[in-house]
């Protein structure tokens, strides 16, 4: 879906903003410290229910204000029909309130799979050489956002490999009790692990064709590592391991464990490419992602893209933006100066200009 309309009430330091987007490229221009991150940030929100700069949402509050709200009204493609969207927190409330087409909805994934959001962002490049957790992250956004069965076995994954944790922190080490949550474990560990092979391997040929267009490389290597010895079933490995995981206290292989890793001429991507060149790694794996998605689902991703001309020339900022042009789902761009985002467009008249001044929008001309 895409972004009708946004309204935000004390978020950040936007005490009001009520903006109609384009469906296509939108760029946000304002000083540093302008509100143009924190734009960017309310429409994570709005996918997520968590920010990508604070642990906690209180923080999303304009200082001196009650609470916030975030409204917007989403729709899918040419179809008229608008699906509201409203996020509430409060400085006292115990929980954020939200509301989907008038209830609330059964869990986050359920605005996750309304509004396919993506983030780069001058940290993009952490992905590479930042912790597991943020490339598995990364990996299940695309497998959930394809495989209606993944998340329902990730979920029975998780609960059967807290009880063996559970069992194995507490010194219980009986073999029966173990043996049922052991087979849960694999019999979903290996579904998920399927999943997430098929999905690397529809990935990879879109990556390919971004990566070779911002880095003009062929010679790259995508791997996925599945998280346990590739010559043993899961469950042959629960069980060889279940000694050492009762002195570690827990699960130390399996699904959980999964990682994936870029290289390129047999180089880990994070220790051969400048800081430029890792930003377009990352962003040509997001991109792709989008393309996926579109592909198999005909969902389009809603890009935001924090200080795009951050670290990029000129000609791969021409680059990057054909591309988020070509791929017709709908972008969120924020820069310093309109100059570094002006050039580089085959449909400059589509395109829609914000200002971003003291935490006022105003939509406006090319400046
Ligand atoms: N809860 C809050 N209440 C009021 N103001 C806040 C709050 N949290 C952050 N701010 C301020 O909001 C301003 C906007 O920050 P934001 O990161 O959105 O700016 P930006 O336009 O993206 O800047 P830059 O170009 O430097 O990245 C900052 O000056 C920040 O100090």
């Amino acid at each position: 879906m895409t972004i009708r309309r946004l309204q935000l009430q004390h978020f950040r330091n936007i005490q009001s903003a009520d903006l109609t987007p384009a469906a296509g490229i939108n760029l946000l221009i304002g000083e540093n410290g302008s509100g143009k991150t924190s734009l960017l940030e309310a429409i994570h929100l709005l996918s997520l229910v968590r920010s990508f700069r604070s642990k906690k949402l209180k923080n999303l509050i304009q200082h001196e204000s009650e609470r916030f709200t975030v409204f917007a009204q989403l729709a899918s493609g040419d179809d008229q029909t608008l699906y509201p969207l409203g996020i509430q927190r409060g400085q006292q409330d115990e929980e954020t309130e939200i509301l989907f087409c008038g209830s609330r909805p059964s869990g986050v994934a359920e605005l996750t799979a309304a509004l396919p959001v993506q983030l780069i962002n001058p940290d993009a490049f952490r992905l590479l050489e930042g912790s597991p957790k943020e490339r598995r992250q990364f990996l299940d956004w695309g497998v959930f956002h394809v495989e209606p069965s993944f998340m329902p076995q990730w979920q029975r994954f998780q609960r059967a490999l807290k009880q063996r944790n559970s069992l194995l922190r507490h010194g219980r080490i009986d073999p029966l009790q173990l043996q049922l949550w052991e087979q849960e474990i694999a019999r979903c560990g290996e579904q998920i692990t399927l999943f997430r092979e098929q999905y690397m391997e529809a990935l990879r040929p879109l990556f390919a064709s971004l990566l070779k267009r911002f880095l003009d490389v062929d010679d790259f290597k995508l791997g996925f590592q599945r998280g346990w010895d590739k010559n043993m079933e899961l469950a042959e490995s629960l069980l060889a391991s279940r000694t050492k995981d009762a002195e570690q206290g827990f699960t130390q292989s399996g699904p959980q464990r999964a990682d994936i890793r870029v290289s390129l001429d047999g180089h880990a991507a994070m220790e051969v490419l400048s800081r430029g060149q890792q930003k377009l790694v990352v962003s040509a794996l997001k991109l792709a992602q989008g393309a996926l998605l579109s592909v198999v689902t005909d969902k389009q991703c809603v890009y935001l893209i924090d200080d795009l001309p951050a670290e990029l020339d000129r000609h791969h900022r021409s680059i990057f933006c054909e591309v988020l042009e070509a791929q017709q789902g709908q972008v969120f761009i924020t820069g310093v100066e309109a100059e570094a985002l002006a050039t580089g467009w085959q449909q400059p008249e589509k395109i829609m200009w914000f200002h971003v001044e003291h935490g006022q929008i105003q939509p406006g001309v090319q400046p």
